[in-house]
């Protein structure tokens, strides 16, 4: 691994959708980026995992789907809340979906299709720091809500593993405290214990 990787896989964090503007991604940087998210770890090669993109008005609409599955369920929500709702994809330029369509199959787990598509959002995310943009990785209530997913195009076996929100940083934030190695790594030893 270069030492420019080791510095990006240092350095990054996630930028909020708000803390970002635009430009986003190109077209082509776009494409160069899904080309690389798709280059993943993927057992017996089932692809189980594809990409929705969100650019421009088509975030408003998808912001006004996830307004009105909240005024469903809320309906003492004021005009504030609801606005809050439909400017959920909007925030940041450009908002990908990864999408997981890991089912039963003979030989291979779900569970690692599943992870698969977590490895999908990682290398979006990793791809898109080294092009200069910020991330951040999100679901929030909208992303398990089946009339919302059925209205963004999900089939009923499909789920959001991420909402992947790209942009420009217009503020950076302070890293997050991380783990220490101490509280997450053991050793298995020789002994077997
Ligand atoms: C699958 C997944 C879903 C997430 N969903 C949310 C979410 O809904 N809301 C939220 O505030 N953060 C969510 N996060 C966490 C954000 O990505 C958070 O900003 C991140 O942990 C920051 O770490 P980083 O700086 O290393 O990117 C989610 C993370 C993952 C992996």
């Amino acid at each position: 691994m270069s030492n420019e990787t080791i510095a990006l896989l240092s350095a990054r964090r996630s930028v909020a959708a708000r803390q970002m503007q635009a430009p986003a991604p190109s077209d082509e940087e776009l494409n160069t980026l899904l080309t690389l998210a798709a280059r993943v770890p993927d057992h017996g090669k089932l692809v189980p995992w594809r990409f929705i993109v969100f650019s421009g008005e088509a975030r408003v609409k998808a912001g006004e789907i996830i307004a009105a599955a909240f005024a469903a369920d809320n309906p003492e929500a004021d005009e504030k809340r609801l606005a809050a709702e439909r400017e959920r994809l909007t925030g940041a330029p450009l908002v990908v979906a990864v999408v997981s369509r890991a089912t039963p199959h003979p030989k291979i787990p779900e569970w690692e299709q599943v992870l698969s598509a977590g490895a999908v959002c990682m290398n979006l995310v990793v791809a898109a720091n080294a092009m200069g943009f910020a991330t951040s990785w999100i679901t929030e209530w909208y992303a398990y809500d089946r009339r919302v997913l059925e209205a963004l195009g999900l089939a009923a076996n499909e789920r959001i593993a991420g909402f992947v929100h790209i942009g420009t940083a217009s503020e950076t934030p302070p890293d997050r405290p991380r783990p220490e190695l101490s509280a997450i790594v053991t050793r298995f030893d020789e002994q077997g214990r």
